[in-house]
């Protein structure tokens, strides 16, 4: 697998004090209020589960599966949900948890989806933020990192369901997937 990778970007000591930062940050803006953190599976099933850690609030979790990569990286466009939520988001602080916005589409069309459902607030938070590759305008609040336009792995994210374990976010070799 360590073969495979060109240049990590983000070690697990700065992923570590990103978090913490966001954590706060979510912690500070939510006082007071009931909140519901909803993670994007699969990729943000690891910033979720150290996320939820560092924000020191009473919260409740739920989970949604969307998949648009498939075993390509390049984006379908074609938002797929696999699983949906397990509990009505209406009346309630919604922070969806992302490990990563590109073109931006996924999360378009959760928005909308989750907009639907009348929360009394929707926030986005995603540890990493490719701009350049944007289709469609977003609203996000907490973002981690900006990063150019590079496929990147780790720390949750795939390459065709590969490398989600690395405990780092790295780029891949070129040759690895072209
Ligand atoms: O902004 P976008 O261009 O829509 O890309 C971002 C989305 O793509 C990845 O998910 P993917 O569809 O690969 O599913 P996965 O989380 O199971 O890997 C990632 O986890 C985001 O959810
Ligand atoms: N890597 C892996 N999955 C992704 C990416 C990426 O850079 N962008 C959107 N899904
Ligand atoms: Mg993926």
């Amino acid at each position: 697998m360590k073969n495979d990778i060109k240049e990590v970007l983000y070690s697990e000591e700065i992923i570590l004090r990103k978090v913490i930062e966001l954590g706060e940050r979510i912690a500070n803006d939510y006082k007071g209020k009931e909140l519901l953190v909803i993670g994007v599976l699969k990729g943000a099933n690891v910033f979720m589960s150290d996320l939820i850690r560092k924000i020191d609030l009473p919260l409740q979790i739920d989970f949604i599966a969307a998949s648009s990569y498939g075993h390509s990286t390049e984006s379908s466009g074609i938002v797929k949900i696999i699983k949906d939520l397990d509990y009505s988001i209406e009346g309630k602080h919604i922070l969806i948890v992302e490990d990563i916005i590109d073109t931006g589409l996924t999360l378009k069309y959760l928005s909308e989806n989750f907009n639907s459902r009348g929360p009394k607030s929707l926030e986005i938070v995603t540890l990493l933020d490719k701009p350049d590759r944007r289709k469609v305008d977003l609203n996000v609040k907490y973002v981690g990192f900006k990063i150019p336009d590079e496929f990147i792995v780790g720390y949750g994210i795939d390459f065709a369901e590969k490398y989600r374990n690395l405990p780092y976010i790295a780029t891949l070799k070129k040759e690895v997937y072209i």
